[in-house]
């Protein structure tokens, strides 16, 4: 039995645990840029730490499969090690640092592939099921056979059963189902035969891909596609012209495979080691004859180096018109419930708030959509309705706020084109970076603690993850695009927003720290103090608001 019986692993799940321990089980590289080499580098390698001295890092350990003897230019030898050694490394590890993540490369026989097999069928009752990643590492990028025999009918009768994510290049898959990547149906095509070996999602590496016909912009992209077989998620992004790129499917592999264990979502996971190897292949240089080794340059933090992320293929290609900026520090943002709460908030000072009355029917929710509008008039303060875009839209409210559930069903492009401008929810990287593309106003990071709110699906991300994705996005201006306002939502209270606000973000946004306080407007001097109001309102949108109150009499 595999890893997580009979359920569908999802993009957004935190698959694993509490020690971030990868097993890296394959062959020695001996020229140092591939194999175990790079699986160690890259693991060990992606690391982080905020200005809290949190820190994410993972422990690679390793099971040597093989003794290759090559360079930059070719393999000339290579020796599969033994059963028994294996299994002695096997143990050593199990009776002491048992793995988060196995990630399999380079097996040498159909022994071997036996072997392994039977350790996972046979994983300890007592122990948390590790995810098994398998990189089915076949030929070498210099061209040599890697196999001492092969190995193929045994990896598809016995191995691909335990396999959680398979992360194949174009020729793997060809040589695993005989599918040439030609299209994205091809894709479609290709998964479904890994199904049939049991692998639960598989992560097609799109950087010997070439063209998928049906998608323009793989021209001069590269793509990368996971999938489990209900939904798929897309990374793309320039193809670089390097000669250097020795190890580039294992590191990608290791860094999937390090994010993973270090508790990012596998979306999320996807996303980083992508931009890991990004990072990696523009600083690549050679050392000896041939192409050279991907460089480790640890966490990914330029935001150049990270991928557009897709839902869908189509929307990889779409052209797409900025919303309304406002200003990049939002500051204080209460989320309230009523237009009660709103007014006594911005009688306070507050001059950031989003109205969040949910789920009214259209006639109910309109009159209190104008009336927000008119007091964010009447205060001079940046008032977001919450779901309602279209009435937002209708009564020209300063913004909307929306989720990733409603990005799906609203006209982005129409909000866009109205000048009201755009919040948008996301729960990671993968969804940040997605919605990115659509270029709203700006971002909500969450959440970054439990909260007894709302439900919510992703797991609470807390000040590590929110602080490296509010710098990524600061780091914007650096890759010539404008920087993005952020804000930090969910479990936000007074003693943590002390941790929350040593991160980039330019706003906090909170609903029980001001529904549940028990001095409202102290809690406001406070919170105030602490976060201050944001930066002041353009001059050009106060003059307007100003003639709009004053025309209605305000
Ligand atoms: C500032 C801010 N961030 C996130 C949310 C959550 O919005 P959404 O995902 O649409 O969920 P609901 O609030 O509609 O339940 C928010 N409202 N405000
Ligand atoms: C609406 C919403 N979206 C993400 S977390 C959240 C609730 C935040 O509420 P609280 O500040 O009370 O935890
Ligand atoms: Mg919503």
């Amino acid at each position: 039995m595999s890893w997580l019986p009979h359920t569908v692993i999802q993009p957004y799940q935190v698959l694993t645990p509490k020690r971030a321990i990868v097993w890296a089980i394959g062959g020695s590289d001996s020229s140092g840029g591939a194999g175990i080499q790079a699986d160690i580098q890259a693991i060990n390698g992606l690391r982080d730490k905020d200005a809290l001295g949190n820190q994410t890092v993972a422990q690679a350990c390793t099971i040597v499969t093989t003794v290759t003897a090559q360079n930059s230019e070719s393999v000339s030898d290579l020796m599969a090690l033994p059963i028994d050694l294996l299994e002695q490394q096997w143990l050593q590890l199990l009776a002491d640092m048992p793995p988060a993540v196995i990630k399999i490369s380079l097996l040498a026989n159909p022994q071997q592939v036996e072997w392994l097999a039977e350790q996972l069928a046979n994983w300890p009752a007592g122990l948390p099921r590790p995810l098994v990643i398998y990189d089915p590492v076949a030929i070498a990028s210099t061209g040599d056979a890697l196999t001492a025999e092969p190995i193929l009918d045994a990896v598809k009768q016995q191995l691909l059963r335990h396999v959680d994510v398979l992360t194949p290049n174009a020729q793997e898959v060809l040589a695993i189902t005989g599918i040439a990547l030609l299209s994205s149906h091809d894709l479609q095509r290709a998964f479904e035969v890994f199904r049939q070996h049991g692998v639960k999602t598989v992560l097609f590496k799109g950087g010997h891909t070439g063209l998928l016909m049906d998608v323009p912009i793989s021209d001069d992209h590269v793509i990368d596609a996971w999938t489990n077989g209900d939904c798929w998620r897309y990374c793309a992004s320039p193809q670089l012209t390097t000669e250097h790129g020795h190890g580039t499917g294992c590191s990608f592999a290791s860094a999937l495979a390090s994010g993973l264990a270090q508790g990012y979502a596998l979306e999320d996971a996807f996303a980083i080691a992508h931009a890991y190897v990004q990072q990696g292949l523009k600083a690549a240089v050679g050392q000896g004859k041939g192409p050279g080794p991907v460089a480790h340059l640890g966490w990914p933090k330029r935001w150049q180096d990270f991928p557009q992320t897709a839902n869908d293929l189509a929307e990889l290609d779409a052209e797409r018109q900025a919303c309304a900026p406002c200003e990049l520090r939002l500051g204080l943002y209460p989320v309230v419930p009523t237009v009660e709460w709103l007014e006594r908030l911005l009688k306070c000072g507050i001059k950031t708030i989003q109205l969040r009355a949910k789920d009214l029917p259209e006639d109910q929710a309109e009159p209190l959509v104008k009336q927000a509008v008119l007091l964010g008039q009447q205060y001079q303060a940046r008032v977001f309705i919450n779901d309602y875009w279209q009435l937002a839209l209708k009564h020209n409210a300063y913004g909307v706020h929306l989720g990733q559930e409603d990005v799906t069903d609203a006209d982005v492009e129409k909000i866009a084109r109205s000048g009201v401008r755009l919040g948008l929810s996301t729960h990671g990287y993968f969804e940040m970076l997605r919605a990115a593309a659509l270029q709203p106003s700006y971002l909500a990071i969450g959440h970054i603690f439990a909260t007894t709110t709302k439900d919510m699906p992703s797991t609470p991300q807390g000040v590590l993850k929110l602080s490296q994705q509010a710098s990524l996005l600061a780091s914007r201006d650096i890759a010539g695009v404008e920087k993005m306002p952020t804000v930090a939502i969910g479990g936000i209270d007074f003693e943590r927003a002390q941790q929350v606000v040593t991160t980039d973000i330019g706003s906090i946004a909170v609903v029980r720290a001001f529904t549940e306080a028990d001095n409202v407007e102290l809690a406001a001097e406070q919170w105030l103090k602490l976060v201050g109001a944001g930066d002041e309102l353009g001059a050009l949108h106060q003059s307007m608001m100003l003639q709009e109150t004053q025309s209605q009499g305000g």
